[in-house]
């Protein structure tokens, strides 16, 4: 089985808002929304990941952030962990670098049936603070 480490921030501003992302549409979890982020390198830390996904994907560089929550989650293919940042600054504006559709949606607004199931547990966590 397919063993994965994944970095994501979960970019959140003084509103209250949270930067989220649309997977492509030939990616696993296809079209699904998503905290930006990706696949921990070998040799890095999720730290380092986080900020060079962060780079890649939307263009910030994180400058505060913080473990959230982290868990792991098997998917019929793939075993995946999970490492969920809190960002709450940064510098530059997030944006959709990839390509991607990215939105500011009211951290108790998400859905947690619009993002892969490994998420639920982060979104329950996000709409009770
Ligand atoms: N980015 C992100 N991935 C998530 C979330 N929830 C979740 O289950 N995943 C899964 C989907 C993928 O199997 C994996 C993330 O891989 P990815 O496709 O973003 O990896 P990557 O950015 O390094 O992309 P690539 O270089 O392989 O194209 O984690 C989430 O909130 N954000
Ligand atoms: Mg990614």
């Amino acid at each position: 089985m397919k063993q994965l480490e994944i970095a994501v921030g979960i970019i959140r501003n003084q509103q209250g808002e949270i930067f989220i992302t649309q997977r492509a549409a030939d990616a696993h979890m296809a079209n699904k929304l998503e905290f930006p982020g990706g696949k921990i390198e070998v040799g890095e830390t999720p730290e380092q990941a986080l900020v060079r996904e962060l780079q890649e994907e939307t263009g910030i560089t994180p400058t505060t952030f913080s473990l959230f929550h982290q868990l792991a989650y098997e998917f019929p293919d793939r075993h995946v962990t999970l490492w969920f940042f809190m960002v709450e600054k940064w510098e530059g504006e997030p944006w959709g670098k990839e390509g991607q559709p990215g939105q500011w949606v009211a951290q108790n607004s998400l859905v947690a049936a619009d993002f892969p199931p490994a998420n639920e547990p982060v979104i329950s966590k996000l709409q009770q603070r």
